[in-house]
């Protein structure tokens, strides 16, 4: 009896998150949502606050922040001039404050050396991913990219990964997402992608061992090294098993 797959044998392309797994941006929230609460008559919040914010895409965390303050209906009665004074904020210092961590760029050229196909998927609207990859110097390693705003639906809804799979014409199973949320792993479970997590991220305050992945994977490079070996493996039994095939008749 065979053992069944890793579900990393065979993966073909991966699916990147971007903010709290290629970037820490909390700094760059931190002072855009900051400078348009003090637009807004509202006192400064913490970034730790912040953090536990992020990863639904901007509407919700506008939302979030504002309810720190109002009911719902004066969360809704405020939401206009808070998302433009945050979108004006935040295009002005999108970059200046956020870091790479550690690896990122070692994980994704480990992963295009090997032949892995890359898509990032995040729910950050495009008009702020596409800028701050490109000052960050990754927006090279990626065949696609998609933003919160590019469909109608945003992780974790399945919609953003199914759209990356079928921009690779691949099935599901071999493409990875990578991610730091339950955001990624919920929106990899439904489009049926194999799921890596980091830890280092923002899980909505919740621990990433709450969260179902096929593993947790300290850095990006961990993931490609990961990734690389299940292939390797993967190719190395194909290769075994060849002679024992029946012929074809
Ligand atoms: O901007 C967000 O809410 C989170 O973006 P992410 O999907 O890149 O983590
Ligand atoms: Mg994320």
């Amino acid at each position: 009896m065979t053992a069944a797959a890793h579900p990393l044998a065979g993966v073909r392309a991966a699916i990147i998150d971007l903010d709290g797994t290629m970037l820490d941006t909390v700094p760059d929230f931190h002072v855009a949502i900051n400078r348009m609460r003090e637009e807004l008559g509202l006192e400064a919040i913490t970034a730790e606050q912040i953090k536990n914010m992020v990863g639904k895409g901007s509407e919700n965390l506008i939302r979030s922040v504002l309810s720190l303050d109002h009911d719902d209906a004066a969360v809704e009665q405020h939401f206009a001039a808070a998302m433009d004074a945050y979108q004006r904020h935040y295009l002005a210092i999108n970059g200046h404050h956020s870091t790479l961590y550690p690896d990122v760029a070692a994980g994704l050229t480990e992963l295009k050396d090997a032949g892995i196909r890359l898509a990032c998927v995040t729910n950050k609207p495009l008009a702020f991913a596409l800028p701050l990859l490109k000052l960050k110097e990754l927006d090279g390693y990626f065949e696609v990219i998609y933003g919160g705003d590019s469909f109608e639906k945003k992780k974790p809804d399945p919609l953003p990964l199914m759209k990356a799979c079928e921009y690779f014409g691949l099935p599901p199973h071999q493409v990875v997402a990578i991610g730091d949320s339950s955001n990624d792993a919920q929106a990899a479970r439904a489009a049926g992608c194999p799921v890596l997590t980091v830890p280092y991220g923002y899980n909505h305050g919740e621990s990433i061992h709450e969260t179902d992945s096929d593993g947790i994977v300290e850095t990006l490079l961990h993931a490609a090294q990961l990734i690389n070996a299940h292939n390797q493996q993967n190719q190395s039994q194909a290769n075994q098993s060849q002679p024992d095939q029946p012929a074809a008749t």
